[in-house]
């Protein structure tokens, strides 16, 4: 859950990258708060990538400043404060004839963090049967599970995830999750990149849209469902017969059917609109046999706001 303190993990004040002329990166404001799981997401090339790079302090803003954990990334003095900083890059490659026992050990020293960590780490995300195998002969899945390791080595107090998930099955997809919620409940502030918006709905506390190196929607879902205006669709099971009935004092109430048959009926409604509905819906007695209510989707409110752009 988001910490009330006000105390930002990671803050953007008009931040600005470009390469040469190419800007990948405008004029990007962004808070995160301590404790927060922020989701990032935008079409290929929107800066998500330079934006991480930029908050670990590997590249240098063109304009504009960042803190993270209270500090400047950039300051190459502040060394000791990184190993409470964990990064999942998007295409991980560690050097292919180490075994991923010898891989974590090399990162363990680098954090200076005890080596029975790193394979604790290693047993956590499911590598303990393949961590003496070369790094070459892993899959692409278990490659990311071994860069998962690595991020995690040191308890960070953030973790810049890139697309962590991907080339994970469904089953070390849930897995995943579950550390991320064990994470969190340690406190830590999650940053993370994905593409695979459906799997983030119900994980983030908040997400930030990424268009042509801009923000051009942040907030939670329920602020983006509001900024996004889409409508609410419910699905009401009816007796047979009474679909007509229940449905026309609901038109009044300003909801439009969208459709309607012997037993069920179904509209759209303004989200401010659903709780004068239910009321209306609820007059109807036993008539009313099941409501079920489905709000946007986060595909839905990226597809709005990619297309307010032109993208
Ligand atoms: N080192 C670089 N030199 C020049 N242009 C770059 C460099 N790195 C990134 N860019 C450009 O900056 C823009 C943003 O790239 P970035 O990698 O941040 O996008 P992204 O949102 O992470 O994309 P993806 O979802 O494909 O990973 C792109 O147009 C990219 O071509």
């Amino acid at each position: 859950m988001i910490n009330m303190t006000n105390n930002n993990s990671i803050t953007l004040n008009n931040v600005s990258k470009w390469y040469s002329s190419h800007k990948a990166v405008t004029d990007v404001n962004l808070e995160v708060p301590e404790g927060c799981l922020m989701a990032l997401v935008g079409h290929n090339g929107a800066g998500k990538t330079t934006l991480m790079k930029l908050i670990l302090g590997l590249i240098q803003p063109t304009s504009g400043n960042i803190s993270i954990l209270g500090k400047d990334p950039g300051d190459q003095s502040l060394f000791k404060y990184r190993e409470g900083i964990g990064f999942l890059p998007e295409n991980i490659s560690f050097e292919a004839n180490m075994t991923g026992r010898e891989l974590i050990a090399f990162f363990s020293r680098l954090k200076q963090v005890k080596k029975s960590r790193g394979i604790e780490l290693l047993e956590m995300v499911g590598l303990a049967e393949a961590m003496d195998r070369r790094f070459k002969t892993y899959s692409k899945g278990m490659k990311q599970r071994l860069g998962l390791a690595q991020a995690l080595l040191g308890k960070p107090r953030l973790l810049l995830l890139d697309e962590p998930t991907s080339g994970l099955d469904p089953a070390a997809r849930l897995h995943f999750y579950d550390i991320i919620r064990d994470l969190r409940q340690d406190g830590a502030t999650i940053l993370l990149c994905s593409h695979v918006l459906t799997e983030l709905e119900a994980q983030t506390d908040s997400v930030t849209v990424m268009n042509s190196g801009r923000v051009i929607a942040s907030g939670t879902l329920d602020e983006l469902r509001e900024q996004a205006g889409l409508p609410l669709s419910m699905r009401i099971t009816v007796k047979e017969g009474m679909s007509e009935q229940i449905a026309s004092p609901l038109r009044a109430q300003q909801a439009t059917i969208t459709k309607l048959n012997g037993r069920h009926l179904e509209l759209e409604c303004a989200p401010q609109s659903k709780m004068q509905l239910l009321r209306h819906i609820s007059k109807a007695g036993s008539d009313v046999e099941d409501v079920e209510l489905f709000n946007s989707s986060l595909d839905q409110l990226y597809a709005v706001f990619s297309d307010r752009k032109g993208a």
